[in-house]
This record gives C-alpha cells, structure tokens and sequence, in this order.
C-alpha cells in the first residue's frame, strides 16, 4: 500500500504527552479528515506528517518510505496553511513556480507545471496579478497551486477554509473536493468542521485529547458511532442525549415521560443508568407531552424547535417547515425507538 502510515505514533513537548500512540492507515488516493475539538491534536498529527514537529516515538511511512526522521523536503508531501503565505511582491505566476525555482528546476518545466496548476484552479486570468489583487478564495487557490506544481505524493491541508466567509468556504469546499477527483493525490484535511468534514471525506477521523476516538466513512460514523462522543460530534444539529434508566420495557426517559421500547443485544440490568441518544432528524413533535418550546428557528425547507424538559435537559426537534408549527404551549415528541442509541451513562460508550 501506498498511502500514509502511522505506527503507534507518539508526541510529547517536554513531559507533556498530546498524541498517545496513534495507529492509521490512509489508502493512496484517500481523502482523509481528521477533525475533532479544538486541543485534540490535528494539527500536530498534521504536522507531524509533515515533518514541521518532530515526532517522539512511533514511525510515520509515506508511499512505502519509513520518513519518520525525514526531513519535511525529502517526504512528498506538500502543505496548504489556514494563512496562505504568500509573497506580495510576487505574481500569481512567480508565487506558484517559486518553490520549483528554488529548488533549481529548468525554466521551461516551471512553465509548464504552473501552467497545468493554473488550469485546473481556473487561474489563467490572474496569473499576473499580485497577491493583494485577489479575493481570499483566490489567493487559497494560488497557495493550493503551489502545492499541485510540486506534485507531492500527499497533500496536506491545515483548516484552508477556516479564513474565508460562509459563501466562500461552501464554493471552495466544492473545489477541493473536484480538485482531489481531477488529481487522485492522497490528501490528509484538517478541520474543525463537521460539516467540512461530511463531505469531503472518504474516511473521518475522529480525535480526542489525542487519542483516536474512531475511523470510518462519513455515513458509517453517522449511522454506527462507537461512543457518545462521536454520535455527538458527528451530524448537525447534534444528537439529542437524555437521562434514562433501564426498564422491563426499554429505557425509562424522565425528560419525556415515556419509556422507550429499545432493543440492543446487550441490554443492561434493570436500574442500570444510560444515555439514549436520538438525532434531531428522527424526532417528531406531538401536540402533548411535557416539553416547552423555548424557540424555532426557521430555516426555509426546515425548522428547528429547542425544547426544554422539566429535567433541566434540552431537546432539538428538526421539523419540514409547514407554516403551522405552532408550538405555544407544551409538545411531547415521538420517534421510532429504532433509531434510538444507547450509551453506557459512565463510560459513554455504545451499548449494541
Ligand atoms: N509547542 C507546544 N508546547 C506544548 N504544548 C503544545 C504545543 N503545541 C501544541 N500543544 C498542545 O498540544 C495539544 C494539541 O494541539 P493542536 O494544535 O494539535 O490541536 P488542534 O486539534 O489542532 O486544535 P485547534 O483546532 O485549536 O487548532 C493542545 O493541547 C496544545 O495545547
């Protein structure tokens, strides 16, 4: 296989350890994001691959090649920054060769490289505009063509979007994702977002204080989460988690006064403390129930009620916009329990 490797990899700054053995593997050609809360370790794993840290133990291989000690040139890999550095003396042109030229590659090849680089990311109309000239999503573009003309084995990207306003991230999140079909590279995506991470991974990787809390594709996280952890970080609006205690009829739920018929194989004892999870997308509003509407907001196609429970717990109902959702009053909801997850209350992970 060659894509990227990493072996049981370890980071410590002094005696403070933030990446605690991570083992992956990512396919050559792959799209993989690693996303997680902000101090989970992204960006050091990130980094790590790049040869920009130093890595404390464990071994990174990058298509087949044991770089652990590399230097960040000798790897193949090519970095695009949330900040896209570029010269402002320089043209979009000079800005994507200069590292080539650096590098003491023949002219006429540089030519040809930024050429193809500027086809792809439609920048023939800019090339010989100066970096102040361009919008932000341009000047992303051009920090992304210097890395295509490098024609790295792996891409890796640092939060690349994360400057750019909402329109802009949505238009370049499509692009990066035709850029990675157009050129097949392996490319390893950080980010925060959720939503950038849905869809633009072939595999997520979901990360917690440096540990790996799970890997899959984005449908397999969102459908078969292993924890509470990512059944909450993984679909937006987030999960519903309520207070349950089983039963012998299901999970007993305080918060809105029913007792859910869930199967799972595993079942704990009576008494026992769980999580039920629900997404917002399975729930429905009833015209009883114990629960009050504390705002909608109205998105269009759907709304979305928050709901407070006499337990303290809070709920987000996702409702197709009817022009009558009219939640004065209390509401119960309804959902079918198949669609219900359970959690261990303590260990938060998932009961099957
Ligand atoms: N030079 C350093 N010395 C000590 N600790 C560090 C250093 N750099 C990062 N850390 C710690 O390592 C952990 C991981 O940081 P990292 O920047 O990788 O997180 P991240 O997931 O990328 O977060 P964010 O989304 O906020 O950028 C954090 O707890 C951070 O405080």
């Amino acid at each position: 296989m060659h894509g990227v490797t990493l072996t049981d990899v370890i980071k410590k700054y002094g005696e403070t350890q933030v990446i605690h053995g991570v083992d992956l593997e990512i396919a050559n050609g792959e799209f993989c994001v690693f996303v997680g809360p902000s101090g989970c370790g992204k960006s050091t794993l990130l980094r790590m691959i790049a040869g920009l840290e130093e890595t404390t133990g464990g071994r990174i291989d990058i298509a087949g090649t044991d770089v652990t000690h590399e230097d960040p040139a000798e790897r193949g890999v090519a970095m695009v920054f949330q900040t896209y550095a570029l010269y402002p003396h320089m043209t979009v042109e000079e800005n994507m060769g200069f590292g080539l030229k650096m590098n003491g590659h023949p002219k006429a090849e540089i030519k040809a490289k930024v050429a193809e680089a500027s086809r792809i990311l439609k920048l023939d109309e800019y090339l010989s505009r100066k970096p102040k000239a361009l919008s932000g999503g341009q000047r992303q573009r051009v920090a992304i063509g210097r890395a295509i003309v490098r024609d790295p084995d792996v891409f890796l990207f640092d939060e690349p979007l994360s400057n750019l306003d909402a329109e802009l991230r949505v238009e370049m999140r499509v692009e990066i994702a035709q850029l990675h079909k157009t050129i097949g590279a392996t490319m390893i995506y950080v980010t925060h977002d959720q939503v950038e991470a849905m869809t633009l991974a072939d595999k997520i990787v979901v990360l917690r204080k440096g540990y790996i809390e799970q890997v899959g594709s984005p449908l397999h996280l969102y459908d078969d989460p292993d924890n509470k952890f990512v059944a909450g970080f993984i679909g937006s609006p987030a999960m519903n988690f309520l207070n349950g205690t089983v039963t012998n009829a299901g999970v007993h739920v305080p918060a809105i006064d029913q007792t859910i018929p869930v199967t799972v194989a595993a079942m704990p004892a009576e008494g026992t403390p769980v999580t039920l999870g629900v997404r917002p997308q399975d729930m429905e509003i009833t015209a009883v129930g114990p629960l009050t509407c504390d705002i909608t907001e109205h998105l269009g196609g759907v709304s979305y009620l928050y709901l407070d429970a006499a337990t303290g717990e809070r709920l987000v109902v996702e409702a197709r916009e009817s022009g009558r959702n009219d939640t004065s009053g209390t509401v119960g909801v309804t959902f079918d329990p198949a669609c219900a997850m359970l959690f261990d209350a303590t260990s938060e992970a998932r009961i099957r």
